[in-house]
């Protein structure tokens, strides 16, 4: 017979497990969202295809619902596919939902902790965020729209001159608005633009941002999934060796720029964050990163945006709103001369098309992760504790409920305002009246919202006005016996941290003699001197 001190004893065990199971799981009654069911230990990794995967979530939400879960290999990822879903957990709850998943090859290998998008959301971030904040306010982004006036007058004459060299075989456009945004960025991170768009620093900033996409890639590295792995000495652990070269490549990129614009005579970013308190004390490859990711972090995303507008006008293009905003430009810019960005408060129409063009095809498509550490509970499912939550941004785009039928058709017009009385414009001259107040959800959610937003939106603004007011825009030929022209699908893209959509030639013809004429008295801008362009923009506060 067991005695008093047995009983006792497997009483108090009892106790203290369930104390345990209540600590780890605060709550245990709750089950996981719905997903797919998983295998023992790979749980749903082999299910997730090689490709497209963000298409295929958007699929399984149909089925399983705004909030999914998936296991992969035991670590708890969340899938968000509704607006309302992400804007709950990761804007209300943005204190608990604002860290990044553990990237051993990626963050911690090739970038050393430094990559802005990556680093965990601690004091270290939050210090670095306070560092980069005076730089890219509203404010802010408004000084910087003379620089933006003059790379995209560059933009028009630069596709002039190749539509007189190709015709209708067309125009690389995609090499034109990467070396607009590559010098807006350059020239404002340490102060030099790219010409050609064929510079050294721009070649190895793009061969680092592949291998950024290629190393942050899941599944690409087997660490990743097992991170003990790392303890590994390098002679068994080959992906070590990788990261320190790439590394090295990334460091003598972003280091040379730093010391660039740290000589340069006039204002950069380079020089403002080098002064700033939070700098005091940084070694100098840190601030190099920074800046560096900065410049990554804008030159692909604005970029592929305007690639994608290009797309949208093709192949949807005759549903009228390319004529509407043309007609627009006509009537409030004329023919003399180039829009511009006082013109913007009168041109809600053209940002209309720069948000649906952001939402139609999002540029990160699958979204960028968040992290939870602790557990939590949302519509009556349990967010287990180190959870990935991923805000799949093709889903998100694609919510009835907020952005209205035909979401998958272009159609600017949802970004419209019904008539206000009062006219309101922002210091960046966008007309915040006239446009309603959908979720711009393509730049992220809560304390990881895209920060250099601000200007992207005014890079956005005045190339596509200035496109649209210049050009009628077809694919380019491709068969010169048949006159046949590059199929457009609105779907055909290529995989990876953004997405493009797959290469080709567009035509870019005049729309009349008059757009000539004003881009040939706007002039090439090379001779410039953009050095008081920066003076004007220079920022003087540190907080
Ligand atoms: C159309 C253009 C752009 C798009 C669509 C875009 C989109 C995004 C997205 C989705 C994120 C992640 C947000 C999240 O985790 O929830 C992000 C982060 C970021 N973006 Fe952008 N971005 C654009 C342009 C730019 C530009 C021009 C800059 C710099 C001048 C920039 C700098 C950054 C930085 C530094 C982060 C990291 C923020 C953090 O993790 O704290 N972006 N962006």
């Amino acid at each position: 017979m067991p005695g008093f001190a047995t009983y006792l004893l497997g009483g108090l065990t009892a106790i203290v497990i369930a104390c345990l199971v209540f600590s780890l799981f605060k709550h245990p009654s709750l089950p996981l969202p719905p997903g797919p069911k998983p295998a023992p230990l790979i749980g749903n990794i082999h299910q997730l295809p090689k490709s497209l995967q963000w298409l295929e979530l958007y699929h399984w939400s149909k089925k399983y619902g705004p909030v999914m879960h998936l296991s992969m290999g035991g670590q708890p990822l969340i899938i968000l596919s509704t607006h309302q879903a992400a804007h709950n957990l990761l804007n209300c709850r943005s204190s608990q939902y604002s860290d990044r998943p553990r990237m051993v090859m990626a963050g911690e290998l090739v970038t050393k902790g430094m990559h802005m998008l990556l680093r965990p959301c601690n004091d270290q971030y939050r210090l670095h965020q306070r560092m980069e904040a005076p730089l890219l306010t509203l404010r802010a982004a408004s000084k910087y729209r003379p620089l933006q006036d003059l790379e995209s007058q560059q933009l028009l004459w630069d596709v002039l001159g190749e539509w007189d060299r190709f015709g209708e075989k067309g125009v690389d456009f995609h090499h034109h608005f990467e070396r607009a945004m590559a010098s807006t960025i350059y020239c404002l991170n340490y102060g030099y633009r790219l010409q050609t768009g064929y510079e050294k620093e721009l070649m190895d900033g793009k061969r680092v941002q592949a291998e950024f996409a290629r190393t942050g890639q899941v599944g690409a590295y087997i660490v990743d999934s097992f991170p003990w792995l790392n303890y590994l000495p390098k002679s068994l652990a080959p992906w070590k060796t990788e990261g320190e070269k790439l590394f090295e490549l990334e460091r003598q990129l972003h280091v040379g720029n730093l010391k660039k614009g740290l000589s340069n005579r006039k204002w950069n970013f380079a020089k403002h964050m080098k002064d700033s308190p939070e700098a005091a004390g940084m070694p100098e490859v840190e601030l190099a990163f920074d800046l560096g990711i900065l410049a990554d972090a804008g030159l692909d995303t604005s970029t592929v945006a305007l690639d994608w507008f290009i797309v949208a006008w093709i192949t949807s293009g005759s549903r009228g709103w390319v004529k509407k905003a043309q007609q627009l430009l006509d009537e409030v810019v004329g023919k003399d001369r180039l829009p511009s960005f006082e013109d913007r408060p009168k041109l809600a129409y053209i940002d209309a098309i720069a948000s649906e063009t952001l939402r139609w095809r999002p540029v990160v498509v699958q979204g960028v992760p968040h992290f939870t550490k602790t557990e939590d509970e949302y519509m009556g499912y349990r967010i287990p504790a180190n959870s990935t939550v991923l805000p799949n941004a093709f889903a998100i785009t694609r919510d009835e409920a907020v952005f209205g039928e035909d979401v998958d058709n272009f159609i600017p017009e949802r970004w419209l305002a019904k008539e206000s009385d009062q006219e309101q414009i922002d210091i960046c001259g966008l007309n915040t009246s006239a446009l309603n107040q959908l979720p711009h959800t393509g730049f992220g959610f809560g304390r990881r919202l895209c920060t250099g937003r601000l200007i992207a939106r005014n890079q956005l603004f005045i190339q596509m006005a200035r496109m649209l007011w210049s050009f009628d825009v077809e694919a380019g030929v491709v068969d010169k016996a048949t006159g046949g022209r590059h199929k457009v699908h609105d779907m055909d893209c290529t995989e990876g941290f953004v997405t493009l959509p797959k290469p080709f030639r567009s035509v870019m013809r005049p729309r009349g003699q008059w757009v000539r004429e004003a881009i040939l008295k706007a002039g090439t801008t090379h001779t410039l001197d953009h050095s008081a362009i920066l003076e004007a923009a220079k920022i003087e506060e540190f907080r």
